[in-house]
């Protein structure tokens, strides 16, 4: 059984349409599950569903994984947790993609990874006599779809996309056999519009919908929940936190969620106001910066951590790690891998990573790797060094996903069937040969080169590929060793967990986004480069983007548990603190033990 606070059962109780507010910490994903398993009870003898869309694949793991510790093998089969994309995709799209005539007869989905995107691109401003720059990719890949198949997104609203590259781009993917993110949901929308029978029948499977961070959903989700909606038969459960809202960049429209919750007589009056995870400390300064109604506290043992939350202003970003977050965790006994340092943007992390790596501090994020990240073999090549270096670790969901990516990157398929038992066996034969070849070859640049050989003859044995791609892994095996010798990485001492620390960073300082640290909790968090220009961009005009950069600084502080750091830097003297930090309460120098 999960036990839940009296706040969080009458929530799941509830058994009309629920917008349910849960303010950080407040347990969702239990909320979510317990709703689940309750649910999958009612549905057992019947031949409905519920349904969990959720942000992220790692939330649908993170909550099947849950569901298989505390359900039954009938709540497992009753449940079906997927993303909005997977979810579109298994109901909509390849049951009845015949429906719309411009879509290839059977299509893949690509991602940035697929090397198609970028050929696409080329292809696209080629057309248009434009040569391709740094940010075009960047801005192709944020181009989304609204609700009246325009072209919307970031590339498009300030970038180099323009209607006309945009119909073209699409339109190259489709011919190539593709479909994209947006085209899958944009596609999904015009069926259930155009077709009222297929929005029936999948309304007519799920007697429950649970919507998990609401607050991130599109127009165009948003459109497809109201086509589901309008058949009277499925219900709405919907958790989220509008003051995380943090995506608009990618088409996030949580007053629109608030809408559909009004439409259609959804409860609005519960909120989840428990933080399990924040020191009361940490929880003052968040309310001091957002206040909520009612107020958000700390609950369990969150209550009794002793909070450290201190201001400093130092000349540069480094600086405040090494002369502030270092020393506060060796005084709080806090370990390197259950600290986090957050900033605005990626470029403001990387020159921080490799100064610390400089001083053998292991890190996990932007600039750690002295390779491209994106290397053909780089993926499988860190999950499969993780996994040789630990006796204890075995990585199976990862080397998975890796080998997933892998087997698309070689073959242009997208083979989910790496995620059933024959992809499981690849995996596991993999595990145990990269333990093998690691004595073999304990040198960390001898067994990226035998693993390399390795993956391929096993790809090639198990039918995943149909020639060994023997010569394409060697050659990234050499374009990896090439990226280290550039970044002066002493290659003959290189050892396998090197590589490995990157798939298994439990040991060292995360460094990530702000964006990418939500969803996320550390014992320690430092935020750095705190500054106006960074947060909010310069680029911020409008009341809504100031808010935006407010509700960001809000998740940034949300992540800690007991220490909290913010540190705004004088190295560029044009750049103010960031007006949250005196939004929030934060005095310079201050650490004040709550
Ligand atoms: N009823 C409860 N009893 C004890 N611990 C709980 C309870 N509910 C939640 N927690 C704990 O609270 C912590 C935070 O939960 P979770 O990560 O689901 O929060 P969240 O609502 O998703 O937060 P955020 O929105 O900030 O990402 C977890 O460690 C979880 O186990």
């Amino acid at each position: 059984m999960i036990s839940l606070t009296e706040e969080q059962q009458s929530a799941v109780e509830v058994e009309k349409h629920l917008l349910l507010a849960a303010c950080p910490g407040s347990g969702k994903t239990r909320v979510i599950l317990a709703k689940l398993l309750g649910l999958a009870d009612t549905v057992e003898k019947s031949p409905r569903f519920i349904g969990c869309i959720t942000y992220t694949n790692a939330a649908v793991d993170e909550i099947e994984s849950r569901l298989r510790v505390y359900g039954t093998n009938t709540s497992t089969e009753k449940c079906d947790v997927s993303t909005i994309h997977s979810f579109c995709l298994q109901h909509i799209l390849r049951p009845y993609s015949w429906l719309v005539a411009e879509l290839p007869p059977t299509f893949k989905v690509l991602t940035r990874e697929i090397a198609d995107f970028e050929q696409i691109v080329e292809a696209v401003e080629d057309h248009f006599g434009r040569a391709t720059m740094a940010r075009t990719f960047d801005d192709y890949e944020s181009l989304r779809v609204d609700v009246h198949g325009e072209p919307a997104g970031d590339g498009f609203e300030h970038g180099i996309v323009t209607r006309d590259s945009a119909i073209l781009y699409w339109e190259f993917v489709r011919a190539r056999g593709f479909l994209d993110f947006a085209m899958i949901l944009f596609y999904s929308l015009r069926i259930l519009r155009e077709h009222p029978f297929v929005a029936r029948g999948i309304a007519a499977r799920f007697e429950w919908l649970l919507v998990d961070e609401f607050q991130d959903t599109t127009d165009v989700q948003l459109a497809i929940f109201r086509e589901l909606h309008r058949h009277l038969t499925t219900k709405f459960f919907m958790v989220g936190d509008h003051n995380q809202s943090i995506m608009s960049f990618a088409g996030a429209r949580p007053d629109l969620a608030q809408e559909f919750a009004t439409e259609i007589g959804a409860e609005l009056d519960y909120s989840l106001t428990a933080n399990f995870r924040s020191a009361p400390g940490v929880v003052n300064t968040a309310h001091t910066l957002i206040a909520t109604n009612p107020r958000m506290h700390s609950e369990g043992k969150a209550k009794d951590f002793d909070a450290k939350v201190t201001y400093v202003h130092v000349s540069q970003p480094l600086n405040a790690i090494t002369e502030h977050f270092l020393p506060m965790l060796q005084d709080e006994g806090i370990e390197l891998g259950n600290a986090a340092v957050l900033a605005p943007w990626w470029t403001h992390l990387i020159p921080v990573a490799r100064a610390l790596r400089e001083f053998d501090i292991p890190v996990f994020g932007p600039g750690a790797r002295p390779y491209r990240r994106r290397r053909l073999l780089a993926g499988l090549a860190e999950q499969l060094g993780a996994c040789a270096e630990s006796e204890h670790f075995l990585g199976l969901p990862g080397v998975e996903k890796a080998l997933f990516r892998l087997i698309g990157d070689i073959t242009g398929a997208t083979r989910f069937d790496v995620f059933s038992y024959a992809g499981r066996r690849t995996a596991l034969a993999l595990i145990y040969r990269a333990r093998a070849c690691a004595t073999a070859h304990p040198g960390g640049k001898a067994w990226l080169y035998q693993i390399a050989a390795e993956i391929a003859e096993q790809l090639y044995t198990d039918g995943w590929v149909p020639a060994p791609p023997t010569a394409l892994l060697e050659a990234s095996a050499d374009e990896m060793v090439r990226d280290m010798r550039a970044n002066r990485v002493d290659l003959e001492n290189l050892a396998i967990s090197d590589m490995g620390l990157f798939a298994n960073p439990e040991k060292a300082l995360k460094l990530i986004t702000m964006h990418n640290s939500k969803g996320r909790e550390f014992d320690a968090v430092a935020l750095i480069s705190m500054n106006y220009g960074h947060l909010p961009h310069f680029s911020s005009t409008t009341q809504e983007q100031y808010d935006e950069a407010r509700r960001l600084f809000y998740v940034g502080i949300t992540r800690a548990k007991k220490v909290l750091l913010v540190a705004s830097d004088f190295s560029d003297r044009r750049n103010r603190p960031c007006p949250f930090i005196t939004e929030a309460g934060l005095m310079l120098g201050g650490s004040e033990d709550w």
